[in-house]
């Protein structure tokens, strides 16, 4: 890519661009990926796109854009190339380390904020990753008192920079959830995005969620898909309040599953709910 063929129109660097990450990402992420560098690498929004603002200096910044095309081009997601991603409206650091936040887990936490009616909530997020379900929680519930928990150490850290930089108050534990106690107690909820595709899906996933996000975040075997699950609830059981409520993302295919699961359990009122993709997401319930 040489210098003089970058345009300084932002209007010709937008379709430049956009030449460019054809064939490489799928055509109904193009435009999103193409906004997504212009605002890392000149602070070009859609706005200043539309009214064609001039860029200065653009050739100086050529290398870059060349080293995040060829990130492209790997199969690497924006997400990490940026080191940066959205959730609920704030921004969050990721890394490799992390999974990148979905939207369906934005719907998650939505219903999580919209469900709760207590003063003053004491609420856990267990499989934390980045960190973006319990900050965000924190943020949008006022006056909660929020945890969160990873096996992963490179994840608490993460999710402790995050933190930081969204000046949100929230106190991370690494623990192993399969084989230790939760470290708080006496909780009006618990939330958690545990990891949940089974290994036998893998053949079904595009690479570059295979080769570049951690299968640790990701995968269960085959042959026991809901260990996460029946450890999580007999937490539950026994750490939330009465009313206390459960939330999980899950697995489309094991909705019923889980619901049964939480029932067994001594959960009351479980419901399982669809995403926007009409397929069944979250499974949430009350300690009888
Ligand atoms: C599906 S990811 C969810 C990350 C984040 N909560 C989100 O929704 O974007 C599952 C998380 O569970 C963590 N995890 C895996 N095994 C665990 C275990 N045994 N105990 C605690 N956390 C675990 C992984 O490190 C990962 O961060």
């Amino acid at each position: 890519m040489a210098q003089a063929e970058i345009p300084s129109s932002s209007k010709q660097l937008y379709h430049y661009i956009f030449k460019e990450l054809d064939g490489i990402v799928p055509e109904r992420e193009i435009d999103s990926i193409v906004y997504l560098i212009l605002e890392y690498v000149w602070e070009l929004n859609r706005t200043d796109v539309v009214v064609d603002k001039m860029v200065e200096e653009v050739g100086l910044k050529s290398i870059e854009l060349e080293n995040i095309i060829f990130a492209l081009k790997r199969q690497e997601p924006i997400q990490y190339i940026l080191g940066r991603t959205e959730f609920y409206g704030r921004t969050f650091y990721v890394d490799q380390k992390a999974l990148i936040p979905r939207p369906e887990t934005e719907e998650l936490v939505d219903l999580v904020i919209r469900e709760c009616v207590e003063r003053s909530p004491k609420i856990l997020d267990i499989g934390t990753g980045t960190g973006c379900i319990p900050i965000t929680i924190k943020e949008e519930i006022l006056n909660a008192e929020v945890y969160g928990l990873d096996v992963s150490e490179d994840c608490i850290l993460l999710a402790e920079k995050n933190a930081v930089a969204l000046q949100s108050a929230v106190i991370f534990y690494q623990c192993n959830i399969l084989n230790s106690q939760l470290p708080v107690k006496d909780l009006d909820i618990i939330v958690s995005n545990p990891p949940y595709v089974r290994e036998s899906e893998k053949s079904m996933m595009s690479r570059n969620v295979l080769d570049y996000e951690p299968h640790l975040a990701l995968f269960v075997k085959d042959d026991d898909p809901l260990v996460f699950y029946r450890s999580i609830s007999k937490h539950a059981r026994k750490n939330l309040k009465k009313n206390g409520k459960l939330y999980f993302e899950i697995n489309e295919a094991f909705g019923n599953e889980v619901k049964h699961l939480m029932e067994q359990d001594g959960f009351k009122d479980v419901l399982v709910v669809r995403d926007m993709q009409r397929k069944d997401r979250i499974v949430r319930g009350s300690k009888i």
